[in-house]
């Protein structure tokens, strides 16, 4: 079967960048992503692309407007592709049945009742969103039950394994694709059919196809495994910090044999992003829905583990400045939820700022990538402060690291950016109050370098020697 449109639903950071490599390496397929906010979509049709990500303006401006095209009439699109992917959002519902756990499947939902609506040729209905096993069913059973005459519908699991930050590169050379498809001949079809577009420029034998159910648990148990690492290894870093040895040491030391691997063992002050907690939370869902108890709170201690992780970091911020940071400034460095890219979703960065503006602290923030607008908006959400006003009082945003860190007690390395490894530390020394504190939430910069400066630097996974500094002897945080 040869697809001459495809339609992708949901330009966000998996339809847009996903999309726009499909339509550079396959050049004969015409790429229509729509999107229900007419914001992101002029964003994508303008110089000022919705999301960072490295190396994606040059793949959009090669193909946008050639066979890319960024667009609000859904209708349209989904009348006239072959293929259509679903990549809307699917976060952790915050109401209802499932709160706080379950993924919230209405925009799913919703894609899927639109296709049924406006369709008038048979389509193959792509799911590359996250979703608890069986949804490809729900999808299907909605179809089915609005098909109209002469319409059929097949319906694949192709979930997505891009990381944000090196999205196009993940994309360009995955380490493999997944499809999930059904074994009748219907079903191998509208496989090959997608096959078809990967083999553009991805290696047959990296094409995994498998049944829909195990695609779709692959998808929830890979992330639940990438998050159970980091949280293995922050676990191990509280060792460390209570005992002297160094949680990098240990992640090389283990990292080296080849069963466990070096990837995914940086210690850190929590993992953030989208993803990681919502599909963790997804997992402890379907276990509790299974009635598997004991496998449900096996994955939820990766989350809670975070938290700890989190907590913990910002009492050591704390206690280390003699037990209070109430009227203390504090420059925060990083504010999106790892390097290379400005998402802020579900940041540690939001956290830690929270447990500080709990404790009365001046934060000072800089990030290179994340808009003002941004971060004021995560830090007024509900969850984070139940008053928006102390927000304003607390809170100040700099567009340059050395001015965020004039005046300060401490300063915290909350994102892993290159440019946090050069600055000029002795210049920041000198803008700072004294005893002047570094906690580097990332163990990027070089600790020994600092001492001799003259900061207090703290860590995670690892106790610094140190020139000795006045504490109180206030009754500890931790
Ligand atoms: N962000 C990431 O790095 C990755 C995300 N995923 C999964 O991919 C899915 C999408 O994630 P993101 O792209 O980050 O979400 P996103 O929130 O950036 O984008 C989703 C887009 O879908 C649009 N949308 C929602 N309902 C719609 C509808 N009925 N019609 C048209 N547009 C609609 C929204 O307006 C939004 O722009 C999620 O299930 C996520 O778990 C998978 C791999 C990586
Ligand atoms: O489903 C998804 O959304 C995606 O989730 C993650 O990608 P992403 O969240 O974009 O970024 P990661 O590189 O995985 O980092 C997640 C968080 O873990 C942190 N991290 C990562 C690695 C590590 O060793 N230590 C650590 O603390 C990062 O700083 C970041 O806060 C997965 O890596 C992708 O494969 C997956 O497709």
């Amino acid at each position: 079967m040869t697809l001459k449109k495809i339609c992708c639903i949901g330009a966000g950071y998996v339809g847009g960048p996903s999309c726009a490599v499909i339509a550079s390496k396959c050049p004969a397929i015409q790429v229509t992503v729509v999107d229900l906010s007419e914001e992101r979509i002029k964003q994508w049709n303008s110089d000022h692309l919705p999301l960072y990500e490295p190396g994606l303006d040059d793949v959009v401006k090669s193909c946008r407007g050639r066979n890319l095209t960024f667009s609000t009439d859904i209708d349209t699109a989904i009348q006239e592709a072959d293929l259509i992917f679903i990549c809307v959002n699917t976060p952790t519902k915050n109401f209802g049945i499932g709160k706080g756990r379950a993924a919230d499947l209405k925009y799913i939902e919703a894609a899927a009742r639109r296709i049924a609506d406006v369709s008038k040729s048979s389509k193959i209905v792509v799911e590359k969103s996250t979703v608890p096993v069986k949804a490809a069913q729900s999808i299907s059973n909605i179809l089915q039950a609005n098909v109209k005459p002469g319409v059929k519908y097949q319906v694949l699991s192709n979930p997505e394994f891009l990381a944000e930050g090196t999205a196009v590169n993940d994309v360009l050379d995955p380490d493999r694709v997944l499809i999930g498809g059904e074994k009748n001949s219907l079903g191998k079809e509208a496989i090959e059919a997608l096959c078809w577009i990967y083999e553009h420029w991805i290696p047959r034998e990296k094409i995994i196809v498998m049944n829909t159910w195990s695609s779709e648990l692959s998808k929830l148990a890979a992330n639940a495994f990438l998050a159970q690492r980091i949280s293995s290894i922050n676990a191990i870093s509280a060792i460390c910090e209570a005992t002297g040895a160094d949680v990098s040491e240990v992640a090389n030391a283990i990292g080296t044999d080849s069963r466990i691997g070096s990837k995914f063992l940086k210690a850190s002050v929590g993992f953030g992003g989208s993803c990681f907690q919502k599909d963790v939370l997804n997992l402890v869902y379907l276990c509790e829905c299974l009635n598997l108890p004991e496998a449900a709170a096996y994955w939820q201690q990766v989350v809670d583990i975070n938290d700890y992780q989190r907590q913990r970091f910002a009492n050591r911020v704390v206690e280390s400045l003699f037990n209070t940071v109430t009227d203390k400034n504090i420059t925060i460095l990083g504010f999106a939820f790892k390097k290379d890219t400005g998402d802020t979703r579900e940041s540690a960065a939001i956290y830690l700022s929270k447990y500080l503006m709990d404790e009365e602290a001046r934060l000072r923030i800089y990030d290179p990538k994340v808009e003002k607008s941004q971060i004021l908006r995560e830090l007024t959400h509900p969850c984070i402060s139940e008053d928006p006003s102390r927000v304003s009082k607390l809170v100040t945003i700099h567009q340059d690291p050395y001015e965020a860190a004039e005046g300060s007690h401490a300063l915290i390395v909350c994102t892993e950016w290159d440019e946090f490894k050069t600055l000029d530390y002795h210049k920041i020394y000198q803008k700072m109050l004294k005893p002047a504190f570094i906690f580097d939430g990332r163990i990027i910069l070089d600790h020994e370098a600092l001492i001799e400066i003259g900061f207090h630097v703290e860590t995670i996974g690892k106790r610094l020697s140190r020139k000795p500094v006045h504490r109180s002897i206030a009754p500890s945080t931790q």
